[in-house]
């Protein structure tokens, strides 16, 4: 039995891979309701354009355009409506059959259960009913005969075994609903984790990226296999609106013929037509039956009052743009309260009435404990009212009397059974009339999702080289040749460059130091190096290039360029698992060899430090964050003998994270660290370079095999090198030997030297 398909972990191909394999096509843009009619529009464009909200300005003529915080519902209107369809044309074929490719077999079984299923409650009430007529036969004739009784015996008999055979039948169906759910649970947040893994940081820090992202993320969680997760609709819920469409028919069949005849020829009189003398009255009581359901699915298009809630069956409600703002400020003050890394800044700080308070006006908000003046008196419209009035306030279910109706026509000339039969499919009915109008709220909803969920699909990384221009990383074996030409970098969403005009050359095999002043762009420029960032493109007055053995970096594939190289970051992470992990991770070829990784520790200092802890390489480290050897995450349960855990000092860390460096030094050509020695004792870091210097030269020939960029506050180091830069202000102003940089008069490097050794 094949549960879940196999997805190789670069490659995006899926049963239906036309959708999510089309390039994202550039930067998102405003599009015109025509225009989203458009085929040729792009997924992602047309659900950038239902987020799109008008606001009149002030003088009520110029319309400013803003985005709805991803989650928000979406308006029932035209230009949604047309959207919506242009999003269902696109995607809703391709992902019924992406997911019922998953399990072909199991899925039409589940579809053709789950109808089954819908008319079992009729059967049900239909069994339930000839008991009770065959019981007012007996009561009413005093006829207590044998043969009366072993009738209805009988009767009851059955319908012990029908109650059996529908709790066996429930039970296979819920075995493969769950086997069919899990599979396309699984499936989806695999694809939408292999996306976020696939993308650069240039496109995850645009913000449209991050809301489509975020959308598609809801969608994906809506697989929860409970109908209701988010609030939302998951295609698998489709399913079960079929099995509520197959109830809601059944129990209109039965209303309809229940009422004039006895309920064991019930379904002969439904066939046999309009024949008798009530059969008149049957469309208007029907009608009657519906009209608090067709009331409520009136209200649903109608505005809500601000912080008002929908009354759905599953209790779950669509959050208006206010309340998502506010969910997600109550979501990050919790965060902040269950984290512990925070914990001592809240205590230091005195945070915790600011997070209580934060986190408890936000959550109010959403709860509907209180709303702000303008929010209410802003969101209180005819339309909205009206709304309120048909849900909220159960006008409709005044109407729920007419349905009574029918008892009092037909209560003289109908059996028991059919009245109880009639009374069972009113409710019945109404029910799935509901859960069908809630269905129909959220599947609008979803569409929108779905469509999220669909263009994160088509998004390629930004740093990944144009098709045609790619060229394969060769290494030299001396280590890699850096030529930075007019480099500039800008922040996203910053309007002035933190690099400006750098320019430099590192021969192959060389060492160059970078030091300068806090703020001064050094780490920056380093993200730039390793291919973290990309730098800003060429002006016409500057030709911006950064060539790595002469080659131009965005020709080279980001994860091919990254094979070639290895770094310590200046904020590294740090995992809550074995130092194994923690180190091996840096080469993960070589994570469950033991050699390696005592090899790389071993060169990083850090040797004697895991023959110190109790369990060596198997020891799980614990991070809070902090100085874990000081403060104790639980002083209550003594942390490091009793959880297993073993928490380290800054500079053990630091050791951990260099080891992890070192784990690819061996193919690296470019070792870059950024500040490795900011935590260790003067000979540790002594050790640390030497280290450096002997990874970097041949054992045989002595010959320098890699290129070496380190990034520090400590101007000894810098001595050492073949070359320096001293950063200022976003630009090298200083690049020499430390000899020429120390015979300039007026030097900054010189006195930043002399300052600090
Ligand atoms: N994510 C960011 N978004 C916007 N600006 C940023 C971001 N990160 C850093 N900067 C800006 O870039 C400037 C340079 O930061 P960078 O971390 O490169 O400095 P640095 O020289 O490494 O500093 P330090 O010596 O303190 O580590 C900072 O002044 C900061 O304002």
């Amino acid at each position: 039995m094949r549960i879940f398909p196999p997805t190789p972990f670069n490659s995006m191909s899926s049963p239906s891979g036309d959708l999510l394999s089309k390039p994202f096509l550039g930067e998102p843009h405003v599009i015109s309701d025509s225009h989203a009619q458009q085929s040729a529009v792009s997924l992602f464009e047309v659900w950038n354009a239902s987020r799109q909200t008008a606001v009149t300005g002030e003088e009520g003529k110029d319309a400013n355009h803003y985005h709805l915080q991803p989650g928000s519902p979406r308006k029932c209107n035209l230009l949604n409506i047309s959207l919506a369809i242009t999003i269902l044309q696109q995607t809703f074929l391709d992902m019924l059959l992406l997911l019922w490719g998953l399990n072909p077999v199991r899925t039409t079984v589940l579809i053709f259960l789950t109808l089954v299923r819908g008319v079992l409650p009729a059967f049900r009430g239909y069994s339930q009913a000839l008991i009770l007529d065959e019981l007012q036969v007996v009561v009413t004739s005093g006829d207590y005969a044998s043969a009366r009784l072993g009738r209805l015996v009988r009767l009851i008999l059955r319908e012990c075994c029908r109650m059996l055979a529908e709790s066996l039948f429930d039970t296979f169906a819920n075995h493969n609903e769950n086997i069919v759910h899990s599979s396309m649970r699984f499936y989806v947040e695999q694809r939408q984790l292999e996306q976020r893994l696939r993308l650069d940081v240039p496109t995850l820090s645009d913000l449209t990226v991050r809301d489509v992202l975020h959308e598609s993320d809801l969608f994906v969680r809506s697989f929860t296999g409970l109908g209701f997760g988010f609030g939302l609709f998951s295609p698998l819920d489709l399913v079960r609106a079929l099995s509520s469409v197959a109830e809601l028919v059944s129990q209109l069949i039965i209303l309809y013929s229940a009422s004039r005849v006895s309920s064991s020829a019930f379904f002969t009189g439904f066939f046999a037509g309009p024949s008798d003398n009530h059969s008149v009255t049957h469309l208007p009581l029907l009608g009657a039956v519906l009209l608090p359901s067709l009331l409520s699915f009136i209200a649903s298009f109608l505005p809500r009052l601000p912080f008002s809630y929908t009354n759905c069956s599953t209790g779950d409600a669509l959050y208006s743009s206010a309340e998502a703002r506010e969910a997600e400020r109550a979501e990050r003050m919790r965060s902040m309260a269950h984290a512990e890394p925070f914990r001592a800044e809240i205590a230091l700080f005195g945070l915790a009435p600011w997070i209580l308070d934060s986190w408890s006006v936000a959550r109010k908000r959403i709860l509907g404990l209180e709303v702000q003046q303008g929010d209410l008196y802003s969101g209180i419209t005819l339309g909205a009212g009206l709304r309120w009035l048909l849900t909220q306030a159960n006008v409709s279910e005044m109407l729920v009397l007419l349905q009574n109706l029918p008892f009092f026509i037909y209560s003289s000339t109908t059996s028991l059974g059919s009245l109880a039969l009639y009374r069972n499919s009113v409710h019945s009915l109404l029910f799935n009339v509901r859960s069908l109008i809630c269905s129909f709220e959220r599947a609008f909803q979803s569409i929108f999702y779905m469509g999220a969920f669909f263009a994160a699909m088509t998004i390629e990384p930004r740093l990944n080289p144009e098709p045609g221009r790619a060229v394969k990383y060769e290494s030299t074996g001396k280590g890699m040749k850096i030529e930075a030409r007019h480099i500039s970098y800008t922040y996203p969403g910053s309007t002035k460059p933190t690099l400006k005009d750098v320019s430099f050359t590192v021969e192959a095999g060389e060492t160059l130091v970078v030091v300068g002043y806090n703020g001064s762009g050094k780490t920056t420029l380093s993200n730039v190096l390793l291919r973290i960032f990309d730098f800003d493109a060429p002006s016409p007055d500057t030709s911006a290039q950064l060539l790595i053995n002469n080659i131009d970096i965005r020709r080279i594939a980001p994860a091919d360029y990254h094979r070639h190289v290895t770094a310590l970051f200046q904020v590294f992470s740090k995992l809550n698992t074995t130092v194994r992990e923690n180190v091996g991770i840096g080469e993960l070829r070589s994570q469950f060899r033991d050699h390696p990784i005592r090899e790389a520790a071993a060169r990083a200092g850090a040797g004697r430090l895991i023959n110190s802890l109790p369990r060596g390489l198997d020891t799980n480290l614990d991070c809070v964050g902090l100085g874990m050897n000081a403060i104790n995450p639980n002083p209550f349960m003594g942390g490091n003998s009793d959880s297993g855990r073993q928490g380290l000092s800054g500079g053990e860390w630091q050791r951990v994270a260099i080891s992890r460096a070192f784990m690819r030094a061996q193919s690296a050509d470019l070792l870059l660290l950024d500040e490795p020695t900011s935590h260790l004792d003067a000979h540790a870091q002594n050790n640390v370079f030497e280290t450096i210097e002997s990874i970097c030269r041949d054992p045989v020939t002595g010959k320098r095999t890699k290129t070496v960029i380190i990034i520090t506050h400590q101007l000894s180091i810098a001595k050492r090198a073949d070359k320096i830069a001293m950063f200022e202000n976003g630009t090298i102003t200083e690049f020499g030997t430390h000899e020429e940089l120390m015979s300039r008069a007026d030097s900054h490097y010189a006195s930043l030297y002399r300052a600090t050794v």
